[in-house]
């Protein structure tokens, strides 16, 4: 028997329908009937592509409106009571004021935020990296007084909205220790883990109402089981299983990004129906899991690559799975590696990709139709499949062939370049020196992260650009426009360092994929990142160079127009890397330098232009880890090389920036202490600065700008609350090192939500300028005392 099925679709919808419909209902134009429509449409349409690939399973569980962390807070009814939520407040109300805040003028009744003594409002859920993904989830919070009662409402009536379809039904789950894993503990001294036996019953529960509604698998997904994990989560793994194994129900556990290496062993003897493997990201381990799996458990093989966009080498692809079926005898599931979220919906018509690219890509629609295929050629031979296989084979011959991928000028580069590359003139200490002599900043320097709000007529003249019915030169002007008005308000707000605003650009990594040699872009391959809003990953095919400047005219122009220093603002070679579909036919270290290379040749055109300041923007560095830590070395030693050679290439008194956000940075600050940048601004004031205590502990050498207010949501913070994590951020880290800074850009929100968050900014950084001034003074009287 071979099945076939899917571990979760995209949901943002072909045309990115969740999206506008999600937008449309915050603005108050969309009531929440019209939302549910449109979520319901979206599922309707995405189990049909999966009935008509004749899918064994059409998996449900897997839609959310913001996000299928939170649905599962709201599915184990365990919502922070920091919220206050009614008893009568609707679960789709309370899903997005978890994901969005709350705002202190619609506070009423509500609990002010845990530690904010003087906030009102209350913060969202902190958000941070899905794995090693660009998809951020929403944080469960847990503490010692958590409870948790069922609320399967939403996602049984989904179940019953498939069940329609008259065909098998798969519900998927977040497992209950990758739940646990994936929270954070609020209470000191506890221990999640310690959460367990009063959720797994809730497990039992629901798998128990899914069995009587005709359910036969439950997909549960463990993708912790590819971390390192302390032993006693992985004990607790047997102990949950076991307590899992007397409902009526098969589970089929998944696990995904990565090998299970030293829980191989775990995860094939764990008291489940069936196992899913990750073998694209751990190839190898394949051999292992069909020595050790019982065969009395069903086997799903991730074969199709679910996090990139490459097409299927089905030859490759039937080699392995013709072993596996054989030892399996004759019964394996087919998948993609992982959820089908991490993908566009579909490439195979996109309009801005030529055909050859096109004939080499596969989006989510295009990977059901290979699953589809592979399944048929297991079934009834390759002849069966005859021009599906040849047509495959043929893209794949094209594209190792093609001399758009090899550039011999880029590998030439990459071999002469000088061991030093990677190294500033001076150290520290003396560009630090040099750097304050010419920029003449004033103590807690007040800056943002670079990007301001990307309003509708930005973006409706970049798709009228798109569409050729705006001229290049009139959207030059415009946006030309856009920069000078950006200029005027952070001189007006008293910014210290200002920025461009990057008006210009569409995303901070699509951007440079567009100007780059070796990359294709795509008109529609969108990406959920969070909630509503989404990423167009460029493709990165061939070898990358840049053939000119990117944004030295923009730098320059917006430099024209004030006296204060202008940022320049570029993305760094790991952030491009991961942010990208990044090509698989060479080593991820050596498509970093090249990215690095180009990166550099535009840093030094900045500083030949007179930009003081540069900023490298390097958020994605820690999402690139490799997920086992004892495969960190390697990946940060190319890693944080390749920046320090995008930005090595300048003077001592031009300043470096990087700056990173939600991400968990503490694990590798010797890493992040090695690029060597001159500042670094980082996003810290959802965990409120605890980030910035392992800087301290650390004793990180350079400047650094702690976030001092969240970007992601519309609630504007006073200044008082920005005091306190500065004041908070002082006890770590010496005032003189100091910056003054949002988390990360402006670009999700409005002019006016930017600008009077930003006032509050600048009047917390003089209030504690003056603190400051009034201290030294005091030092000085009574120095000669001393
Ligand atoms: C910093 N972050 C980023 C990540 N990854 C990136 N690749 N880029 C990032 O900036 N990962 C971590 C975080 C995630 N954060 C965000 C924050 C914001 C967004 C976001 O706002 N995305 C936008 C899309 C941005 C974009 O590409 N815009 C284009 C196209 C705009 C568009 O939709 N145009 C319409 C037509 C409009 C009109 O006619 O008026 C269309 O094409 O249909 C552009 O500006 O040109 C979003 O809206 O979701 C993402 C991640
Ligand atoms: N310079 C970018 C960084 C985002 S991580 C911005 O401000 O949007
Ligand atoms: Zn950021």
């Amino acid at each position: 028997m071979i099945q076939t099925h899917i571990l979760g679709f995209p949901r943002i919808g072909a045309q990115r329908e969740l999206k506008t419909a999600l937008e449309q209902h915050w603005r108050g134009e969309l009531d929440v009937a019209g939302l549910e429509d449109v979520g319901r449409q979206l599922r309707q349409h995405h189990w049909q592509l999966q009935r008509d690939a004749g899918l064994g399973f059409l998996t449900v569980g897997d839609f959310a409106y913001y996000d299928h962390v939170a649905n599962h807070i709201q599915l184990w009814g365990c919502e922070p009571a920091r919220f206050g939520f009614a008893g009568h407040e609707p679960a789709l109300a309370r899903h997005f004021k978890m994901a969005r805040g709350v705002d202190a003028d619609a506070t009423s009744g509500h609990a002010p935020c845990q530690g904010h003594a003087t906030c009102t409002g209350t913060h969202a859920l902190e958000m941070t990296k899905w794995f090693d993904t660009n998809y951020h989830y929403l944080v469960p919070e847990f503490a010692a007084d958590t409870r948790f009662s069922l609320a399967p409402e939403r996602l049984l009536g989904e179940l019953a909205e498939a069940q329609a379809f008259g065909l098998p039904v798969k519900p998927v789950l977040i497992g209950p220790l990758t739940f646990l894993w994936l929270g954070k503990s609020k209470s000191a001294g506890f221990d999640r883990l310690d959460l367990l036996d009063s959720l797994l019953p809730l497990y039992a529960d629901l798998l128990i109402r899914m069995a009587a509604a005709g359910v036969q698998w439950v997909q549960i997904d463990e993708p912790i089981l590819g971390l390192d994990l302390p032993p006693a989560w992985t004990q607790a793994f047997e102990h949950a299983y076991q307590a899992l194994r007397r409902v009526d129900v098969s589970l089929l556990l998944t696990t995904y990004f990565g090998g299970l290496g030293d829980h191989l062993g775990l995860a094939c003897r764990l008291p489940v129906a069936g196992l899913h493997v990750d073998a694209i990201r751990a190839p190898g381990e394949l051999a292992n899991v069909l020595e050790t799996l019982p065969l009395d458990r069903e086997l799903s093989v991730g074969i199709v690559d679910g996090r990139n966009v490459w097409r299927t080498d089905l030859d490759a692809a039937l080699g392995q799975l013709r072993t596996a079926l054989e030892r399996r005898g004759g019964r394996l599931w087919l998948a993609p590696s992982c959820s089908l979220l991490h993908v566009p919906f579909s490439l195979s018509d996109d309009t801005a990709l030529d055909e050859e690219l096109r004939r080499w890509v596969a989006g989510a629609r295009e990977k059901l139709a290979e699953l589809q295929c592979l399944k048929r050629a297991l079934l009834k031979g390759d002849a069966a499949v005859a021009s599906d296989l040849a047509e495959a084979r043929a893209a794949i011959q094209s594209r190792r062939q093609s001399p758009r991928v090899h550039r011999p000028a880029v590998s030439a580069r990459l071999a002469q370049l000088p061991a030093h590359a990677d190294r500033r003139p001076s150290a520290f200490s003396r560009r630090q020196r040099l750097q304050r002599d010419r920029l003449k900043l004033p103590p807690l320097p007040t800056t943002t992260i670079g990007s301001f709000p990307q309003t509708a007529s930005i973006r409706a003249a970049r798709a009228a650009l798109k569409r050729g019915t705006l001229a290049t030169e009139t959207y030059r002007e415009a946006m030309q426009q856009e920069i000078a008005q950006a200029v005027a308000a952070q001189e007006q707000l008293g910014l210290d360092v200002l920025v461009h605003g990057e008006a210009e650009r569409n995303d901070m990594v699509e951007y440079f994929g567009e100007l780059l040699d070796g990359y294709a872009f795509s008109a529609n391959g969108w990406v959920q990142s969070y909630g509503s809003r989404c990423v167009k990953p460029p493709l990165l095919f061939g070898d990358v160079q840049r053939p000119a400047p990117m944004t030295v005219a923009w730098a320059q122009h917006a430099q024209s127009l004030t006296k204060r220093p202008m940022k320049g603002m570029l993305t760094g070679p790991i952030t491009m890397l991961q942010w990208s579909f990044v090509r698989d036919d060479q080593p991820r270290s050596i498509t970093a330098l090249q990215l690095a290379l180009a990166v550099r040749d535009e840093v030094q055109d900045l500083e030949a232009a007179g930009i003081a300041i540069i900023q490298v923007d390097e958020p994605a560095l820690r999402e690139g880890l490799p997920l086992r830590q004892a495969d960190w070395p390697p990946y940060l030693e190319w890693a944080c090389r390749a920046f320090r050679v995008a930005t090595s290439g300048v003077r001592d008194d031009t300043q470096v920036h990087t700056h990173m956000c939600y991400a968990e940075f503490n694990d590798i600050l010797p890493a992040i202490a090695s690029l060597d940048a001159d500042v670094i601004t980082i996003e810290t004031s959802r965990s409120d600065m605890e980030l910035l205590r392992g800087f301290g502990a650390f004793r990180y050498p350079n400047e650094i700008g702690p976030g001092v207010y969240d970007i992601h949501s519309p609630r504007v913070p006073d200044s008082d609350e920005m005091i306190r994590l500065l004041r908070k951020a002082a006890e770590v880290v010496p005032a003189e090192r100091l910056w003054v800074n949002p988390d990360c850009g402006l670009k999700t929100r409005t002019w006016a939500e930017a600008t009077a968050a930003l006032q509050q900014m600048v009047q917390a950084a003089k209030q504690l300028r003056d603190e400051l001034a009034q201290q030294a003074t005091r030092e000085r009287h009574v120095a000669p005392a001393l």
